[in-house]
């Protein structure tokens, strides 16, 4: 079936994930008309398959242990915990995977939704094919957004795509526990998936070629990982796999430090930009390629394409695709209007923050806030940096928030510049601290005005207080 009839809008935005649903929403509001396109559910990985499931999975073993390590709560929980509630309230948080509730918003909101897979199909132009078949044509007379994000990478080893692996999203929308999971790769989705399951009973086991969590600082890496095998999670690092094989009970692991057998395997294995089947060619572009964007994320090359979100490989997260997605759509309306574009660093129309102040929070027990490089990331880069650390144990009000609390936070000062450039916390709770070292990067201030800045006593954000005195006040003692 071909409506062969074109439809002409100011924006078409492919893909109604998080991003895209921002996307249109800030070019409705300057005005423009505007269709979202989308193939699967509206809303996207976060709501379904990752960040909202993950986080409703998480939460409820970290509550029971946060309880079980303070004297008069403690007392109180005696049972175990209660696995299908977790499950249950997981469900609720991803709407049973309806999205009648993100339709309704986007038709509040203004935003036109075409259901099919588009397909970019000549300058200004998309085609839509709808699940029987039928296609129409979209033409964009401002812009076109691809926010398509990313699909799961299933790494090419032998035998692991026919032993059918999970992935995120069967991990994070299982309705049962494996006895036993065995997970390739050690991003964030290895950590916190082990964390999940090993607290729901299964024996985990994670085989990574690289560390685990090699990307954050080594001494908060250290802590999660000391955790999970605390927790029973068998962590096998610099290590390769070799081969999956599916049997009658599950499936068997070859890797060059032996072999593994677990009722399933995930593949954990980072993610690729979701434009295989999205028309670049008929543009130029190579089919499977990331998206590149100068700072308005206007696609390189191109004045009317614009990418947003995990398709652009500038910060996989969701609250920075979101960033991007009010820049975007705010330039995007500048440029139709002919309005100036505020473009210099730090400007309303560009996602200078992608750079160097992307906070990330992995919700593993203990918990990892980190924003900026890391200390050798900063140092790498020729700065001359100075690395502050402090015991986040030693802090009052963590102490008082969990008997016997393990942590540690580290901030880098840029030591020409005299501002903090990056900070990492690890341990129990840590995810609100990141904020403040978010806002004192973006906005450089001064290390010497950041005394002024006091904390509440006794909170533990007492920690930025005891990092500045290891750093020392320069114009007193
Ligand atoms: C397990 C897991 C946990 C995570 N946890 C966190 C977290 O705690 N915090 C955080 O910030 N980030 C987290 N992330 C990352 C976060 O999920 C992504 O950064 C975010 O979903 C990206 O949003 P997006 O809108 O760019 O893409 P998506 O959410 O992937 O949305 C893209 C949409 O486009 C649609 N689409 C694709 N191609 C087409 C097409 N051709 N036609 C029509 N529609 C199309 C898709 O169906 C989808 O709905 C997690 C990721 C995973 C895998
Ligand atoms: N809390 C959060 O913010 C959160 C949680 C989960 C995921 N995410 C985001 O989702 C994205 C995906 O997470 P992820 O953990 O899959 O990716 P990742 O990039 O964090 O880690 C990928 C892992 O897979 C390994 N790997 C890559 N190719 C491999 C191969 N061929 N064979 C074996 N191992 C291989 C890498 O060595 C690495 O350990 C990340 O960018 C992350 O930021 C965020």
């Amino acid at each position: 079936m071909e409506s062969k009839e074109a439809r002409e809008v100011d924006v078409v935005v492919i893909g109604a994930g998080a991003v895209g649903e921002n996307v249109a929403d800030r070019t409705v509001r300057g005005g423009l008309e505007t269709v979202i396109v989308e193939g699967d559910l509206v809303g996207g990985e976060c709501s379904y398959w990752a960040c909202m499931p993950s986080k409703a999975l998480l939460r409820s073993p970290q509550v029971l242990a946060a309880a079980k390590a303070l004297p008069g709560a403690a007392e109180a929980v005696t049972g175990d915990l209660d696995v299908a509630a977790v499950l249950r309230r997981r469900d609720s948080f991803t709407s049973e995977w309806s999205d009648s509730g993100q339709v309704g918003w986007l038709e509040s909101a203004g935003i036109g939704l075409i259901r099919g897979h588009a397909r970019l199909s000549g300058e200004r132009e998309v085609t839509v094919t709808a699940d029987d078949g039928s296609t129409q044509v979209i033409g964009a007379r401002h812009a076109v957004v691809v926010s398509t994000g990313s699909v799961a990478n299933i790494p090419d080893i032998p035998g692991l795509r026919r032993a059918r692996p999970w992935t995120s999203r069967e991990a994070t929308s299982a309705h049962s526990v494996p006895e036993s999971l065995a997970i390739i790769g050690g991003g964030v989705v290895a950590a916190e998936m082990a964390n999940v399951y090993a607290a729901f009973g299964a024996e985990v086991t994670v085989i990574s070629r690289s560390g685990l969590l090699a990307g954050v600082e080594s001494f908060a890496a250290d802590m999660v990982i000391e955790s999970l095998r605390s927790q029973g999670v068998q962590i096998m690092t610099g290590v390769e796999t070799r081969s999956v094989e599916r049997t009658d009970d599950g499936v068997r692991i070859e890797t060059d430090a032996g072999t593994v057998t677990a009722a399933e395997v995930l593949a954990a294995a980072g993610r690729r930009p979701a434009t295989t089947d999205l028309g670049l060619d008929r543009i130029g572009l190579e089919p499977g390629s990331t998206l590149e964007t100068d700072d308005t994320l206007r696609v390189d090359g191109f004045d009317w394409l614009y990418a947003t979100g995990d398709v652009n490989g500038r910060a996989l997260l969701t609250h920075q695709g979101k960033y991007q997605a009010r820049a975007a759509g705010d330039v995007i309306a500048a440029r139709a209007a002919g309005r100036p574009v505020d473009d210099v660093p730090w400007g309303a129309h560009v996602a200078t923050a992608d750079h160097n102040a992307v906070p990330q929070v992995v919700f593993t027990d203990p918990e990892i806030a980190a924003v900026g490089p890391t200390a050798e990331q900063a140092r790498e880069s020729g700065r001359t940096v100075r690395v502050v650390d402090y015991d986040l144990g030693h802090v009052a009000g963590a102490s008082l928030s969990r008997d016997g609390y393990e942590g540690a936070a580290r901030m880098i000062v840029d030591e020409d510049r005299g501002v903090m450039i990056g900070a990492t916390f690890v341990g129990p709770d840590v995810a609100e601290l990141v904020q403040t070292a978010t806002t004192a990067i973006v906005g450089e201030v001064p290390i010497d005005r950041l005394w002024h800045a006091v904390p509440a006593y006794p909170s533990v954000s007492e920690i930025w207080l005891r990092l500045l005195e290891e750093y020392g006040r320069p114009s007193g003692t």
